[in-house]
Parts: structure tokens; sequence; C-alpha cells
């Protein structure tokens, strides 16, 4: 060969090198003028992330600012905890925050980021976003499901007074309230192929898929260090996860098109036969393969059951914990649907007290604390700071809830705040952000909101409640559980008692 060739052919990877190392140090330059805590060679901030860490990022923003940079491995992440920077990401340059890191998890667990939740900004996610938002999410939709929720409420109610009827009267409100929204989004997802041992299946891998997301993967710190990954089994175990569910999905797509071919549910609703009548070349201009069919699946139900369960589960122990709040949104919710035996749909809209309640316990306590991570599409300029394309970015909701200068008394669980109307939770209010905002921001909002108030009015309505004999308020643990969505992290037990509708 030719020396000269030779020469080039070897230089060429060093090179690229070289330009590669101009590059991160150029970044590195540029995005170090953010305010940031000291770090350890290698994994720079990673020791400063706790199982919660919300909480963790919290206090690390009471030293270094509301905009600081971490280096978390070789990921530089720019984490915001005030309403102000949260706008600048948000709202200011929203375009430019729309895109969402590839996790390792996202990328085993939902088909390389063929969800809605974790797919790059694009024309693909925007198609999907709109079939789900069309088919189950949208106002239209979400009052279609009426029935579903209605039913699920009455089964409920039915249960408890069971329970409550025999032995010492306790009731696991947790689980309760957790096959309450499984249910009512399995079943609007899947309709009558839902069945009981599925629906138990499904609620023990969706609590273990949130914790999959903050698990700590070598790979996404160090993305050449993967093998590490599957030298301590945590790939292993992640990818047995994924095949569950990989064949759960299977079992219903495989029912459904079947049900399909014999003509049956041809007129569905279902959400889950609209998506698969996009498989076919039935002349829609988009197309869904299997896998991109049941990354969405997995993304509503995942999405969907434990973020609604957790405002359920928070509401029963906020209320429980202060018996005059609990008092007045029992009167109003009994006030409206006096004499009735339950409270329905029709009575929702005038429950202003109850709205507040819900809006209180999403401030104190919002499912997803760190909204879902975005990353940066290009160079962007926030107020002095420059930040480089592929930045990761984290929004504190939890610290933004707390947050003294725009809440009086931000640790107390106060309802009343919210009953001016001023603050909504659609993403305008930025310092009020529960389900993000933009572009990205929680498609399912309506669908949650409409499940939770039915749910908790009706609680209220045909139940006193109070705490098992030997538990008292203060030993309430209010811990917060690890993961993407963290709901409470004790099981909540309480004693129904049934009110007489007369
Ligand atoms: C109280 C209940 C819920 C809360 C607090 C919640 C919260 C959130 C948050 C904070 C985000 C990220 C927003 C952002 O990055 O700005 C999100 C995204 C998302 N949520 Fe929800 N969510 C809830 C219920 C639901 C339900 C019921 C569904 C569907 C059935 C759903 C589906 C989604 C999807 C698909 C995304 C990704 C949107 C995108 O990236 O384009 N969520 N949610």
């Amino acid at each position: 060969m030719d020396p000269t060739l030779l020469a080039v052919l070897l230089l060429l990877p060093l090179f690229f090198l070289l330009v590669k190392r101009i590059k991160l140090i150029s970044i590195s330059r540029k995005i170090n003028l953010l305010p940031s805590p000291p770090r350890i060679p290698l994994i720079g901030n990673l020791h400063q992330i706790s199982l919660l860490p919300h909480q963790s990022l919290f206090e690390l923003s009471k030293k270094h600012g509301p905009l600081m940079l971490l280096q978390l491995g070789s990921i530089p992440t720019l984490v915001v905890s005030s309403p102000s920077y949260a706008r600048e990401i948000m709202r200011t340059h929203d375009l430019v925050f729309a895109s969402r890191p590839s996790l390792k998890a996202s990328r085993i667990l939902l088909y390389n980021n063929n969800d809605v939740a974790f797919a790059s900004y694009g024309d693909y996610w925007r198609q999907i976003r709109k079939i789900c938002v069309t088919n189950l999410l949208c106002l239209k939709q979400v009052q279609f499901f009426s029935h579903v929720r209605q039913e699920e409420v009455s089964l409920m109610i039915e249960k408890i007074a069971r329970i409550a009827s025999t032995s010492n009267g306790v009731v696991c409100m947790s689980e309760i309230l957790n096959s309450l929204t499984c249910n009512v989004l399995c079943n609007s997802i899947f309709g009558s192929s839902m069945t009981e041992e599925r629906r138990k299946i499904l609620c023990g891998l969706i609590r273990k898929n949130t914790v999959f997301f903050v698990q700590l993967f070598v790979e996404d710190y160090f993305p050449r260090l993967r093998w590490l990954d599957v030298l301590f089994g945590t790939e292993g175990k992640l990818r047995r996860h994924s095949q569950k569910w990989d064949a759960l999905l299977g079992e219903f797509i495989e029912e459904h098109v079947r049900r399909l071919k014999e003509g049956e549910n041809t007129s569905s609703s279902e959400f889950i036969d609209v998506m698969l009548q996009l498989t076919n070349d039935t002349g829609t201009a988009f197309v869904l393969t299997n896998e991109q069919i049941k990354a969405i699946l997995l993304d509503m139900i995942a999405g969907g059951t434990d973020t609604s369960f957790a405002v359920l589960d928070w509401s029963m122990v906020e209320l429980i914990r202060n018996p005059l709040v609990m008092k007045k949104v029992q009167d109003e919710v009994r006030g409206i649907a006096h004499g009735e035996v339950k409270v329905g749909e029709e009575h929702l809209g005038k429950l202003s007290f109850l709205k507040a309640v819900i809006m209180e316990v999403l401030r104190l306590h919002p499912p997803v604390p760190l909204l879902l991570p975005r990353e940066s599409l290009q160079d962007c300029q926030i107020q002095e700071y420059s930040i480089p394309k592929e930045t990761r970015v984290l929004i504190n909701a939890w610290a933004i809830g707390r947050d003294e200068v725009y809440w009086k008394e931000p640790h107390e669980f106060k309802p009343e705040r919210f009953l001016s109307g001023d603050v909504n939770y659609k993403g305008n209010d930025f310092h009020y952000i529960p389900f993000g905002s933009g572009r990205r921001i929680c498609p399912g909002m309506q669908f949650a909101i409409s499940t939770i108030e039915l749910a908790l009015a009706n609680l209220l309505h045909c139940f006193d409640w109070k705490l098992p004999s030997g538990i008292s308020c203060e030993g309430i643990s209010m811990e917060d559980s690890t993961g993407i969505t963290t709901t409470r992290r004790e099981k909540l037990d309480l004693v129904p008692l049934a009110i007489h509708i007369t």
C-alpha cells in the first residue's frame, strides 16, 4: 500500500479523536460558566444524587441556585428549580428543549423509544401523540369513557363496603386505589380482554417499570462502559422485565387481531383496535409496526396508572391528617350530591373545594417530581448562560411547588390557596407544573383528573374515614417511594365507616 495512504489511514482516527476532544473542551468551557457543585473526578456529581433525586437536587439548588449544572458521569445535566428558569426552558426555548434523552430503560422497555414519552422530537412523535390524544385522551374521548369510570368507581365503593363489614374493617386503600386506576385505564384501552389475572400481572409490572427508570445503569452515564451493566446483571434484569411486558402485550394484540379478523368489534372504539387498524394497509398514510404499538400501549398504561394512583393515595393521607379539611370537603360533596347514593360526573363541576384539594396534593406531591428529562436540540442562550446542544435537563417540579417566593407556608397542606382560581395546571403558571408545560406537556391530564375527581368524591361521600386502632396521624410516614413516578412509600390502611344516605 502507498505509504502516504497508510499514514493517512493511521492518522485519521487520531484526527477524529482530537476534533472530538476539542469539541468537548469547548462545550465544557461554555457550560462551566453555570453554577455547579464541586465534582469528583470521573463520576462528577453522581454521588450527590440520592434514591429520591428530587429531594437531593432541591437541597443542592439551595446552595448553588435555581439553574445549576451537574456532571453526571460524562453527561452534562442542567437542573432547573425556579419558575422563571422553567419558563425559559418550556416556553421561551420550548422547541430547543422539546426532545428527550435516550435512556437505557427507555430503549429496552419502550422498543427503542418508539413510545410517546421518550420519542425524540420529530414527525414520528407528533403523529403518535396525535393518535393517542384523538383516540383516548382528548376531552371527547374522556367523556366517551365515562361509563368505564362510573362502573369502576361503583365497584370500588362496593368492595370497600364489603371489606368494611367483615373482620376488623381495615381496608388497604393503596391496593384498592391502585386497582381502580389500573382498571379504568386498561378497560378503556383493552375493553373486555382485560381479565383479573392480567390486571394483577400488569399492576406488578407497572410498579417495577418506574424503578428501572431511576436505577443506575452505568451505560447511561458512561456510554462506553455498557459491559459493566452486563457484568453486574442489571441489564439482564431489565431485559427479563421487558420480556414479561412483551409477552403480555403480545397476548392482548393477538387476541384483538383475531377478533378483528373474525369480524367482531369492527366498529370498536377500544384504543388497541384503533391502533391495530393502523398496522394494516388500510389506506392510512401512517402505518405502525407491532413493536411501535406495544411501546405506545406500555406508555399509556405505565404513564397513566401510577400517577393517578399516587394523587388519590396522597389525597386520602393528607385528608386523614387534616380533619378540618376532611370535614370541609365532605360537607361540600355531601351538600352537592345530597340524597344521592353516589356522586355522578354531573356533580363534579360544582365541587370547587374538592378540586382545590386535588390541586394542593399535586403541588405538594407531584407524581412525576422531575417531569420527564429533556435534551437540547441545539445550542441556546438562557439569560447569561450558554447551553450547548445535547445537554440533559431536569426540571424540579417538586422544588418549584415548594418555592417560598410563590407559596406562602409552602410545606403546609392548604387547599384554600387554590380557591381563587388564579392558578391552573395547564402549563401556563410556571410555579405550578405537575403536568409539565409546552410541547411535551402531559396529554393525559384530562383523563387523569376525571378519574381522580370521581373516585375521591365518592370515597368522601359514601364513607367517613379513620385510622386503624393503634395508629396516630403522627405515625403516618410521608416518605416518597423511589422511581421516575413517586408514590407514597408505605401502604395506606384506613377504616371506612359507611354512611347511610337518607
Ligand atoms: C395525575 C396524573 C398524571 C400526572 C401528574 C402526569 C404527569 C406527567 C408529566 C409531568 C409529564 C412530563 C411533561 C413534560 O415533560 O413537560 C407527563 C408526560 C406524559 N404523560 Fe402524564 N401524567 C399523569 C397522567 C397521565 C395519563 C393518565 C396518561 C395517559 C393515559 C399520561 C400520559 C403521558 C404521556 C404519553 C406523556 C409524554 C408526553 C410527551 O412526551 O409528549 N399521563 N405526564
